[in-house]
């Protein structure tokens, strides 16, 4: 890092308040090659440069070959992404771990670690170690082998979308860094800007570990590959109301980050693109200035759960593909749940279901409204408990309870599962909203460090064995997804409002239920019951019934493996 080694003559650095109380030597540290010091004093340097503040005064006030290094977000947002020096513009590439504030670098350097500020230099280290959000998996999630790397090589040629600049730098820096290891390049000069960019992701991974970096990398590259199966693209967030969400609101009020699920006409459930946003949303959140997090939901449901026509969206790969990408769409969703390092809070404002239900037990604090239920219809589903429930729920309960309700699938009333201890506490639905933003907004008040050392304390206790049953749960779920019983209950659920007869099928009506569990159901065989008539499907697709009856409304659908045909 250049920039570092410069002098500054007659710097006058004065810290100012926005850095009392401060302990540089115990914050994480991005990985990099400056000490503490080095990096506080060229922030300063530059802060004084872009924003012109008096009390940062420096001489000279600007360099041109100054690379921007924030001190943890205590900086104007505006001195991180763009600085204006003697008339000249200029932008700065930010290379903090923890800085979220530029657009760009968010995505190109965020090497999470919980902040270890004000502990013990014995627990400092174990802080720092322990793992992040995505781009930090446990080590038993570290299972990427080079054959990996390659396959991810060869995957993103493959992408439909251009996942931009900004996703491109960060993919070159990890592909560097897992098979070069730590950059020892020379700086290229500021004139040579896309040199210089790569050369600064690159560097920005300091010493992360090669096989990590190999992970992140192959992980990125699988969660662009079912995200460009999904719609519209994503894009980091600041204050008030973020832009750039479309399934979700997310806004800050105060000290509170507020992510709000927002698909109401669909119950709120989780599709592809929402999995994607909330991790970003979490993300994003986990850095900024905001002391607490609070997920809710839009309209009468807090959440249906995992949207159920997300498996009706295979591609060439078929269905094992979408199972594998699923996968690491959720191990990822549920990392992000797990490392979280501030107080999250869930408001339940209405019924939950499946995912919606078992993250809660991620959660810090739960309030419910009296008309929330809780629901795990796995069973039901040919599905296995996801979330870490499998571990959670039977600690927060004690195993009968939790067998009850994750294996048969018995619903809870707000007060069953307050009973249970899921819940924190259930408020009338008319005063639900007031209350619990009532006292969350005291609860913010509270010192944010403090809060935020006993939740890592709380979490550290579990972190390890959370991840190792997060990636459990995960390799049991790929099988179950590729079941007939699960196929099975997707065409069910998708076919149950078909309200095409099947005389509308005889003339060709196919529906687009139909059609997508044609797509899901690929390679096997499809009927369509009715009357107790099994009709068989043509190999190349749907057959249209042979029995019918013109009054007769209603589809049942059944898919088999070939081998269980005959
Ligand atoms: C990649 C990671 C995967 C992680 C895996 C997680 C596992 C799970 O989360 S399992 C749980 C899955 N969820 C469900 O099984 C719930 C399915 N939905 C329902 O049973 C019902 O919709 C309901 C009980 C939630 C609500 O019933 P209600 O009669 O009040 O309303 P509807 O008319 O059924 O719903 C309105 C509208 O919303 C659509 N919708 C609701 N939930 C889902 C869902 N989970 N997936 C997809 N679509 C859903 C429903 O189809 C309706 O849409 P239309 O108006 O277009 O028909």
């Amino acid at each position: 890092m250049p920039g570092a080694a410069r002098a500054w003559p007659g710097q006058s650095l004065e810290p100012g308040p926005l850095l009392e109380g401060q302990e540089p030597k115990s914050l994480s540290h991005p990985p990099g090659k400056l000490g503490w010091k080095q990096r506080l004093d060229l922030n300063l340097a530059l802060c004084a440069a872009g924003c012109g503040s008096p009390r940062w005064q420096l001489d000279p006030p600007c360099h041109e070959a100054c690379t921007c290094v924030c001190v943890e977000r205590r900086l104007p947002a505006q001195t991180l992404l763009i600085g204006q020096g003697k008339g000249r513009f200029r932008t700065w590439l930010c290379t903090s771990a923890s800085c979220h504030l530029c657009l760009v670098c968010s995505l190109l350097t965020y090497v999470p670690g919980p902040s270890s500020r004000g502990l013990p230099r014995s627990q400092h280290t174990r802080l720092q170690a322990s793992p992040g959000l995505t781009a930090a998996p446990s080590p038993t999630a570290m299972r990427a082998s080079e054959k990996d790397l390659e396959k991810a090589v060869s995957q993103l040629q493959l992408l439909k979308e251009d996942p931009g600049n900004a996703v491109k730098l960060r993919l070159y820096a990890l592909y560097k860094q897992a098979t070069e290891g730590p950059c020892t390049m020379p700086k290229p000069s500021v004139s040579d800007f896309i040199s210089k960019a790569k050369w600064d992701a690159w560097n920005a991974l300091g010493s992360l570990p090669k096989e990590t970096a190999r992970q992140d990398y192959v992980d990125l590259v699988s969660s662009l590959s079912s995200s460009s199966e999904s719609s519209s693209p994503v894009q980091p967030g600041a204050s008030s109301r973020s832009p750039g969400y479309e399934t979700l609101v997310v806004t800050s009020e105060g000290d509170i980050t507020k992510i709000m699920f927002n698909r109401p006409t669909k119950k709120n459930a989780v599709n592809t693109q929402m999995y994607h946003e909330l991790m970003l949303a979490l993300k994003t959140a986990s850095e900024d200035d905001s002391i607490l997090t609070v997920v809710t939901g839009d309209g009468d449901y807090y959440s249906s759960g995992n949207d159920l026509t997300n498996f009706t969206d295979v591609h060439s790969g078929g269905l094992e593909e979408k199972a594998k990408s699923s996968v690491t769409l959720l191990r990822n969703f549920v990392n992000c749940f797990i490392d979280f390092p501030k107080p999250l809070v869930a408001a339940v404002n209405g019924p939950a279901v499946g995912i919606a239900v078992t993250l809660l037990g991620l959660f810090d604090v739960v309030y419910a409204s009296d008309k929330a239920t809780f629901h795990t219809p796995f069973s039901q589903l040919g599905l296995i408990p996801e979330g870490c429930s499998s571990y959670t729920f039977p600690k927060i309960m004690g195993t009968a309870k939790a067998a009850e309700v994750l294996i048969f699938g018995k619903k809870l009333t707000a007060a069953e599962a307050c009973a249970r201890g899921l819940v924190t506490e259930v408020f009338p639905d008319s005063t639900f909203q007031r209350e619990v933003w009532t006292r969350l907004k005291t609860y913010a008040k509270l010192p944010k460090n403090a809060m935020r050392v006993s939740k890592e304390l709380l979490r550290n206790l579990e972190r390890e064995k959370l991840h190792a049953v997060n990636e459990e749960e995960c390799r049991a779920i790929q099988g179950r997804w590729m079941s007939d019983e699960s196929l099975n209950a997707v065409a069910s659920f998708l076919s149950r409002q078909e309200s095409l007869s099947p005389r509308a099928l005889e003339h060709g009506a196919w529906s687009p239920a139909l059609e997508s569990i044609h797509r899901m159901a690929r390679g096997h065989h499809i009927f369509i019951h009715h009357y107790g008539t099994l009709t068989p499907t043509r190999r190349d697709g749907l057959d249209r019934p042979e029995h019918r009856e013109p009054a007769h409304h209603g589809l049942e659908v059944e898919v088999l493996r070939q081998n269980e045909v005959a």
